[in-house]
């Protein structure tokens, strides 16, 4: 069996996605996800002009060994645009392999471990009052865990609050549009959210918040005890991770349960967190973090030390990706949750799905394969657009992480 063709199909139904298609002699075809928000193209590049020429002819059902051939043999190791790229052509031969053996995806890595996958929602709005009604329009859809972001006075655009309701999307300019940050502002305000939330809904809830790699360390174990009463399912991102020793003085300090790794693109950005039990749940998922091959051995790594898996998300994340971390979700014994920021009915559209939503859960389809396919024809119809995401700049002017 060899790989015939393989090709890129970037298209922006509301928003940009990278999808790699790969075709065999045999006349089953994979497809997988390669979108990096804001930097599309460059994975584009990679692929087209650096991955597609090699796969020309190999065996589609030796994915192990393709995975270390583009690992190992790129030479320069990890980094955003190598790991996505290979995490494309990693799904598509799942996919490939998962329709060959006429199963769903999750049979292939171990069969299922749970009914359904839990997720939760972005609740958010442009004050307390706001976000506290937008939490109760998820609960209301059944969720049973919701993150909550709210405007904080005095600061331009923070992050997390959104234009719609359900289809928020931060990356929507031409070039970086400039929000602002200013921490003594967010950390007297977000507390209140949260002592709101819970004097309203009561505590059956899981609820969760995205620091967005804002706070330094000792800031952010403050907001981690301010938090506490209010008993979070996690505190996301509540540090740039770059520097993972960071997390020790966070973690000496507060018992809120902490999440990150959406922008991690391998084992080793996360080893010695995860081996310091310095995390709780680790937020990798399959196209940031070279597929679901290695996705698997973080999860692996992470069971030791009682690390659960929370997969990314977004909107910026394909339906493609929603529906391998959907199977893996299934599979993983070491399971969290699921983050799920709806698509919009376009890009639905564009990747006919099997998954499904019901009572706070998404559920992965029985269709041999991950269940996603891409309708190119509509997809020709959505062309690229370039969109960034914002930058973040305090009061003087001074660049923050956005
Ligand atoms: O937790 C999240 O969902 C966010 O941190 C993301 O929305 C993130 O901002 C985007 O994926 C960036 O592209
Ligand atoms: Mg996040």
């Amino acid at each position: 069996m060899k790989i015939q063709a393989a090709k890129v199909v970037i298209t922006c139904p509301g928003r940009n996605f990278v999808t790699l298609k790969i075709e065999t002699d045999q006349g089953v075809y994979g497809i997988g996800d390669a979108t990096m928000n804001g930097r599309e193209l460059a994975v584009a590049s990679y692929l087209e002009d650096h991955v597609i020429p090699c796969l020309i002819g190999m065996d589609p059902r030796r994915i192990e060994d393709i995975w270390q051939y583009l690992y190992r043999g790129a030479y320069w190791r990890r980094g955003p645009v190598t790991m996505r790229a290979i995490a494309a052509v990693d799904m598509a031969l799942w996919d490939i392999k998962a329709k060959m053996a006429g199963m769903p995806l999750y049979q292939l890595l171990g069969g299922r471990s749970r009914d359904g996958v839990m997720v939760y929602g972005h609740a958010n709005g442009a004050d307390i009052e706001e976000t506290v009604d937008a939490v109760g329009k998820y609960i209301d859809m059944g969720y049973k865990a919701i993150r909550a972001q709210t405007g904080v006075p005095g600061i331009k655009d923070a992050y997390g609050v959104g234009r719609g309701v359900l289809h928020y999307e931060p990356a929507d300019a031409q070039l970086p549009s400039v929000s602002g940050w200013d921490t003594r502002k967010a950390l007297n305000h977000t507390p209140k959210l949260f002592e709101k939330l819970r004097d309203t809904y009561g505590f059956d809830h899981h609820l969760l918040h995205d620091g967005h790699h804002r706070y330094t360390p000792q800031e952010a174990a403050n907001l981690g005890k301010m938090l506490e009463p209010f008993q979070l399912f996690w505190f996301e991102d509540c540090t740039p991770a770059e520097n993972q020793e960071a997390f020790k003085l966070v973690r000496q300090h507060t018992t809120t349960p902490l999440a990150v790794g959406e922008v991690f693109n391998t084992i080793w950005d996360c080893k010695d967190l995860i081996e310091n039990q310095l995390i709780d749940y680790i937020r990798t998922t399959v196209v940031g973090a070279g597929g679901i091959t290695h996705l698997r051995r973080i999860a692996d790594l992470a069971s030791l030390y009682q690390v659960r898996t929370g997969c990314h998300g977004a909107t910026d994340l394909s339906p493609v990706t929603m529906g391998c971390a959907l199977h893996f979700d299934t599979w993983v014994p070491n399971f969290g949750i699921q983050e799920y920021m709806r698509h919009s009915e376009e890009t639905d559209e564009v990747f006919p799905h099997d998954y499904h939503f019901a009572d706070g859960h998404l559920h992965c389809g029985e269709t041999p394969g991950h269940g996603v396919d891409i309708d190119e024809a509509l997809a020709a119809k959505y062309p690229y657009k370039p969109a960034y995401l914002p930058v973040a700049r305090l009061e003087d002017g001074s660049m923050w992480n956005w």
